[in-house]
Parts: structure tokens; sequence; C-alpha cells
């Protein structure tokens, strides 16, 4: 058995903090299960540090078929503060789904926030996730589909392929090679174009075992070459901008201005940026697998119809607007909204049934619309990648 908590119990509401089973029995001990609305919110107050939201399609199977109502921002929305959703219903109903619901958007959303800051370092590039190798392999299809909400291109991972119905990418490991051996670089090349099928990308790895122009010129000569992979180890990359250029003159130079040239390993915003103009692409893995979750918190602001809420947190039920330029605005719910500001609460459940829709790609051109919107990711906010 691996340590995984099944989905099936996830499902059911068990994947939660044991205080929310203390909880509902108290409640039930007491005789209590008030209606209340609760909200989902990182900041309370607006600060202009945006994020990406995420997780929802997943949110919405976990509160399903519950006695609740839900709205929500659509994925994709970069929030700064405010709620990003609203739960309503008997309190008992969805208190056990607290821990879960939480961990469902902040992962996704730390990861998708991350996504996007890469996009926005190289906007025109093929960008690629190749960080299912740093996370738990359970959580593998929600890195990736985080990434599309970021605007990546796509991702390698096989399983989350299926899933997601979206064809992996990548070509060959170092393995490959070197199950060869020096001087066999050819044979491996020959090997993975005799052997995969006829829509894959011919893309060798450059970099094994002798330096990257050798290597490419080589690869180039000896297939038919879409592209070359720079993986260059760190302590070997000296000047990677100066070796990428190197290749990229040098196939030229021999006829291959064809040949693309994508480069992975170690890469975030700054390298990127650094590498944008001189590569074609980029696989880019820990820096998104392994960003920090969103830090949401889910808070009861209404009881049986009257304000009510923790100290430092703003009761009553709130509604959201993005002004034209990208502000995001929190409002007591009811009161005037400025004309130009867009409502960007949207249903989600209804009585427990999902009313929305998920479409990656179109939560993908929210995010980049909102991100050129507010600027997020244009190298200003550097501190924060
Ligand atoms: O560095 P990240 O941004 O997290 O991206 C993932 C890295 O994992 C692979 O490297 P690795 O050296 O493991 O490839 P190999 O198995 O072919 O040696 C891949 O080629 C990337 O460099």
């Amino acid at each position: 058995m691996f340590d995984i908590v099944s989905a099936e119990t996830i499902r059911e509401g068990a994947a939660t903090d044991a205080y929310f089973d203390r909880t509902v029995a108290a409640l039930d001990h007491a005789g209590r299960d008030p209606h209340v609305v609760a909200e989902v919110t990182a900041d309370q107050f607006p600060d202009g540090e945006f994020e990406v939201f995420a997780g929802l399609e997943d949110a919405a199977e976990l509160l399903a078929d519950l006695a609740v109502d839900v709205d929500a921002v659509p994925e994709g929305t970069l929030f700064d503060g405010g709620p990003v959703m609203r739960v309503e219903g008997r309190y008992t109903e969805f208190a056990r789904f607290e821990t879960a619901l939480l961990g469902f958007l902040s992962h996704a959303s730390g990861v998708a926030t991350n996504a996007l800051r890469a996009r926005r370092a190289a906007p025109d590039s093929s960008l690629l996730s190749f960080g299912a190798r740093h996370v738990h392999p359970a959580i593998a299809a929600m890195v990736e589909r985080s990434a599309l909400v970021g605007g990546f291109d796509g991702f390698s991972h096989v399983a989350a392929g299926e899933l997601l119905g979206r064809e992996p990418s990548g070509t060959m490991p170092h393995a490959l090679v070197i199950c060869f051996g020096p001087g066999e670089q050819e044979a491996a090349w020959e090997a993975f174009d005799a052997a995969a099928p006829e829509g894959t990308p011919r893309i060798a790895l450059c970099d094994t075992y002798t330096d990257e122009t050798d290597e490419s010129l080589r690869a180039a000569e000896t297939i038919d070459l879409d592209g070359v992979r720079l993986d260059t180890t760190g302590s070997r990359r000296g000047d990677f901008r100066h070796i990428v250029r190197e290749v990229r003159w040098k196939l030229d130079d021999a006829g291959h201005d064809d040949v693309e040239v994508f480069c992975s390993g170690g890469l975030g915003p700054e390298e990127l940026r650094e590498l944008r103009d001189v590569a074609d692409g980029f696989g880019v893995g820990g820096y998104v697998s392994n960003a920090t979750p969103v830090d949401f918190a889910l808070d009861i602001v209404e009881v049986e119809g009257e304000s009510r809420a923790k100290r430092g947190k703003l009761p009553g039920r709130k509604a959201v607007y993005r002004s034209a330029d990208g502000e995001h605005l929190v409002l007591p719910e009811g009161d005037d909204a400025p004309a130009d500001a867009e409502s960007l609460f949207e249903p989600l459940i209804r009585d427990g049934e999902v009313v929305a829709e998920f479409d990656v790609d179109a939560a993908a051109d929210r995010a980049l619309d909102d991100a050129e919107r507010v600027g997020f990711g244009s190298g200003d906010d550097a501190e924060n990648e």
C-alpha cells in the first residue's frame, strides 16, 4: 500500500482534520446546525500582490452532491485579496470538507502562479512542465493541469496526459545516451528516431559526453532533427547564454537553421528572461512543481443571516469586482459598485449540482489577460520569483 489518501476517502470528507469531526459531533450533541456563509480568502484586503486562482474543478468535484450553494471567481483569475469562493449551507454539511477544499485550491493556485511567472518571463517561447519528478506522484496531474492554467504549452507526465486528455511531451533522458556509451551518441539518436512514433518531434539531448556544439552538429547530421535540448549540468554551465548562442551559430553555419534549440535544468523566470531571445523553448521543472501553496483560509462570515466573524476577518458576505485597470474591489454584497467594475463571482454549485464548466485553455487566457492588465510577472516583481 502506498501512503496515499484515496479519491474515495477525499470525496466522502474523511480527508479532514480531526477537529472538524469533533466539531460536527459537538454541534450534533448540542442540536445546533446553523445556516452559514463561509468565504475562502488569502488576504482580507487587496494588496496589489497577485496570485492565480486554480484547483476549482477538483473543488467542485469535492463539494458536488452536498446541500450547499457555492460561488467562485473563475479559474485563471488573478486575485490580490478578498474572497475567491463563497460556500453557503448548513455548517455540518460541509465542515469536514474544509481541509481538502483548501488543499485543492492552495496547492494548485501556488503552482499556477509560478507557471504564470515563468510564462510571463518567456511570453513567446515553447514552455513545457518537467517537474513531476519533484513531487508525490499522486499529485502529478494537479501540477501539470495547473501549469497549463498558468500558460504552459504542455507537460511531460504520461498519466497526467491520460487524465487531462493531452499528449505528454518529451523525447529522451541522458539515460538513453549513457546506455549506448561514449562515441555512440549517434546510435542512441538513431534508435530514438527509429522507435518514436511519426508525430513525435525529433529532439536530441546534446550534452551527455562531449560539448553541446559538438553533439548538436552530430545529431543534426545523423537524423532528420527538429531540435536539440541542452540540459547542461550546473557545474559545467559557465555562461549558459553563450553556450546556447554558440550552438545556434554553429547549427546555422552548418546549414541547420531549421533545428530549434531547447533548454532545461534548474530554470526559473530569471534564466528564462536571460535565454528567451536565443532559445526556442524551455523545460521547467522545480520552479513550477515546487511552488509554495497559496495561504487560503475558510472563514464563516455570516450565521443565520447575521454578519459574524472572528477577530481580524471581515464579517458579512462580500462581492468581488475587478475594475477596468485590473484592481480588485471587495464590497459588502448589495453595495453599489463603480459602473466600470466587473463582478467576478460566478455560480459553481447550486443545491449540490455543479453548474459551472471548466476549460483549461479559457483559464489560461484569463490568467494571461489579467497578468497583462495588472503587470504581473513583468520582471518588476522579481523578488517574488
Ligand atoms: O531542473 P528542473 O527545472 O527541475 O527540471 C527537471 C529536470 O529534470 C531533468 O533533468 P535530469 O538531469 O534529471 O535529466 P536526466 O534524467 O536526463 O539526467 C530534466 O532534464 C530537467 O533538467
